[in-house]
C-alpha cells in the first residue's frame, strides 16, 4: 500500500510571469498527513498501466497524472513499459489545492524507481516537473522553501505542532485559470513574508506564522469573484478562527494548538472538512 499525502502552502508569493506561461514563485510548502492510499501491484512482466480510481470524476485515461508519470518514467529512457496494476483509492478531495494529483504521480514515480532504478533522485526530480510543478516537492516530501515553477526546493527545519482543520467548499478550483488572472491583477498583491514564515515554522511560534501568510493565487480570486471572498468571512464566522487558502484553492485551512475546532456551525452539506497534522515521517508508511 502507498499512503500520497497531500500538502498545503503557507504563504505563496507569485513574482512574475514567465515567457513560457508559467509562473515564477517563492513559497513555503508543508506535507500534511491526510493521504490517498494506491494499492499497486507489478506483474514482473512487460505491458502497460492497468489504472482504477475510486471517484468516478477522475480520468483514468491519458489525463490522468499517475498514467502520465508512469509513461514518461519508463519512455524517457526507452526502457519497455512494465504490467503495473495501480487502484487509487481517492480521499485528497481534488481541485483543492492540496497537490492530491501532483503526490499520486510523484509516489508512483518513487515507486518506480525503488524497483528500476532508472534515474538518480535529481533526475527523478526533473522527471516529476515534466509531470507538473508541483511534483518534485512530493519526490522529497519534506516541508520546504520553493521557487522557480515548482522544482527549487530548499528542505527548512518545521517543529510547527499545531493540529490543522482541511476545509473545503464545493465548488474547485482551476490552477491554470487562477494563475490566469495574474496578467490583469497583478498590483497590489500583499506578499508573504517569508523569512518569518520560516523562522515561525522552526521556532514553532503559531503567533507569528498566522501574521505573515500571504497567498497571491487567494488575492487574486477575491479581485475576479467577490463571492468567494464573502464565502472565506462565512467560514471564518463559522469556526471563529482565521483560516488561509492552499495553493489555488478551493481548500481552505485552519490551526488549532489543542485540535478543538468547533465545526458544529459548519454547512456541512457543502463543506467539506478534515482535521489532521503536519506530516512527520516520510512516505511509504
Ligand atoms: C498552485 C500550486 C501551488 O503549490 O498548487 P495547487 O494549488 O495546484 O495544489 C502549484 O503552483 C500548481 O502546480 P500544479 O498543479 O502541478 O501545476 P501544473 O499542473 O504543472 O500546471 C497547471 C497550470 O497552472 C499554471 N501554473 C502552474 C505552476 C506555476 N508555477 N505557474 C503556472 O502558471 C499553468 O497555467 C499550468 O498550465
Ligand atoms: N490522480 C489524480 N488525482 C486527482 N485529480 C487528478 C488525477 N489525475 C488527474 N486529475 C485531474 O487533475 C485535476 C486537479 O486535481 P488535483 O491535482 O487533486 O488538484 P490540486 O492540485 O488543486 O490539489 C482534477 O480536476 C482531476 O480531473
Amino acid at each position: 500500500m502507498i499512503y500520497s499525502n497531500c500538502k498545503i502552502n503557507l504563504g505563496l508569493n507569485i513574482l512574475k510571469k514567465r515567457e513560457d506561461g508559467y509562473h515564477e514563485l517563492d513559497m513555503v510548502m508543508m506535507p500534511v498527513d491526510f493521504n490517498d492510499v494506491l494499492k499497486y501491484e507489478d506483474y514482473g512482466e512487460k505491458g502497460d498501466l492497468i489504472l482504477e480510481v475510486s471517484d468516478t470524476r477522475i480520468p483514468i485515461d491519458e489525463k490522468n497524472i499517475v498514467r502520465k508519470a508512469y509513461n514518461l518514467y519508463f519512455d524517457n529512457s526507452n526502457t519497455p513499459r512494465q504490467k503495473i496494476k495501480v487502484f487509487l483509492d481517492k480521499k485528497i478531495p481534488h481541485e483543492a489545492g492540496l497537490g492530491g494529483g501532483s503526490s499520486n504521480a510523484a509516489f508512483i514515480l518513487r515507486k518506480l524507481n525503488d524497483k528500476y532504478k532508472l534515474y538518480t533522485n535529481e533526475e527523478l526530480e526533473k522527471i516529476a516537473l515534466k509531470v507538473g510543478a508541483d511534483v518534485p516537492f512530493f519526490i522529497r516530501n519534506k516541508s520546504a522553501r520553493v521557487t522557480g515553477i515548482g522544482e527549487k526546493i530548499e528542505e527548512i527545519e518545521n517543529n510547527l505542532s499545531s493540529e490543522i482543520l482541511l476545509i473545503k467548499p464545493q465548488q474547485g478550483m482551476s490552477t491554470g485559470q487562477v494563475y490566469s488572472y495574474y496578467k490583469d491583477n497583478k498590483k497590489d498583491l500583499k506578499m508573504a513574508d517569508i523569512m518569518s514564515i520560516v523562522k515561525a515554522l522552526k521556532e514553532n511560534n503559531l503567533t507569528q506564522l498566522l501574521k505573515n501568510i500571504e497567498n497571491s493565487l487567494e488575492q487574486l480570486i477575491f479581485k475576479k469573484d467577490s463571492s468567494f471572498r464573502d464565502l472565506k468571512n462565512e467560514l471564518e464566522d463559522a469556526l471563529a478562527k482565521k483560516i488561509f487558502l492552499s495553493g489555488s484553492g478551493s481548500c481552505f485551512f485552519a490551526f488549532c494548538e489543542n485540535g478543538n475546532f468547533d465545526t458544529s456551525k459548519l454547512d456541512k452539506k457543502n463543506v467539506f472538512y478534515q482535521k489532521t497534522n503536519r506530516l512527520v515521517q516520510n512516505y511509504g508508511k
